[in-house]
């Protein structure tokens, strides 16, 4: 695993609306992991994406790839995007508009290269049969499908997804996340997404850095992140996603998939706004609080 450890060291001044903001960005990630970044609007996320494309040079700093150094500024030396071995997912998917899905894969290929990886990966996102389509024939979904195969078509060692799925409903969102799961799975590439979303952040990463004003305020696995720190032996903590809720009899039936099982938890009426479909939720469930109830 350590051959290929992204190890990321960097410092920035972020112009924002308000003035200068330092930004000092340190962590690594093991070689086919999935980390997640997160935090709120203008912390840095997407300049730090940049950074490590090298569309971005940062002030000062260090990115290091296995062996490989992309960016060392204290000897002066960055190598430009096309020589780090990456793929980039924007949250516009940013495809060429005059090309046909087919085209935008075979753009994107090496010269020499095998043009079956195009085949390929058109299959496994289900988007041979429209691959003639151009962008603005295809759905949202179905486009961050093409844009995602498209920057797996050099064989990248890093995927960088910027928000690739924000933009999606909580099915497509869903079905999304698989494909990249598979898809991780089956190239090993090592893996940083930015998202909102801690369904997402659960489901697929194995570190989260959670990003404010240019510096990591906490960074951990899901669950050492956002779970209580200290739980009794009476108390068990849940991690769910909201599926549908209804009031009924002055209470909330909320089906949600819980620990991998789709269960059915009766809440208090005044959680109905947090528990719209698609939204994530941990919940402490103790016998001291009865109204919680699990009634599967
Ligand atoms: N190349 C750059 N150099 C310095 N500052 C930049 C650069 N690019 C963007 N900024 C500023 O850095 C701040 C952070 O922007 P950034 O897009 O990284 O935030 P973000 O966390 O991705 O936000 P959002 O979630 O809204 O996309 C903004 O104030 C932006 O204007």
């Amino acid at each position: 695993m350590s051959d290929k450890l992204l190890d990321i060291s960097i410092r920035h001044s972020l112009q924002t609306a308000s003035g200068i903001l330092p930004m000092d960005i340190v962590f690594s990630a093991p070689k086919g992991s999935i980390t997640a970044i997160t935090g709120p609007s203008g912390a840095g996320k997407t300049t730090l994406l940049r950074q490590i494309s090298g569309l971005i040079t940062p002030d000062s700093g260090k990115i290091r790839f296995g062996n490989d150094v992309w960016l060392n500024t204290s000897v002066n030396f960055s190598i430009s995007p096309q020589h780090r071995s990456i793929g980039f997912v924007f949250q516009d998917y940013a495809l060429f508009p005059h090309l046909s899905v087919r085209e935008n894969l075979l753009f994107a290929l090496d010269k020499n290269s095998d043009k079956k990886i195009v085949d390929d990966l058109l299959n496994a996102v289900e988007l041979t049969q429209l691959s003639e389509r151009k962008p603005h024939q295809l759905s949202g979904g179905q486009q961050q499908r093409a844009a995602l195969a498209r920057a797996l078509v050099r064989k990248p060692d890093l995927m960088l997804l910027d928000e690739p799925l924000a933009a999606l409903d909580h099915h497509m969102r869903r079905r999304l996340q698989e494909y990249l799961l598979n898809l991780q799975q089956e190239h090993g590439f090592t893996m940083i997404i930015v998202t909102h979303d801690l369904g997402e952040i659960f489901r697929m990463a194995h570190q989260v850095i959670v990003i404010e004003n240019g510096q990591i305020i906490n960074q951990g696995t899901p669950s050492e992140v956002y779970l209580p720190k200290h739980q009794t032996d009476e108390q068990l903590v849940l991690f769910g996603e909201v599926l549908t809720c209804t009031v009924f009899d002055n209470h909330l039936l909320v089906t949600a998939l819980i620990q991998q099982a789709v269960r059915t938890i009766k809440l208090p009426l005044q959680w109905q706004p947090d528990m719209s479909p698609g939204r994530a939720f941990a919940l402490r469930y103790s016998l001291d609080i009865p109204e919680i109830e699990l009634i599967k």
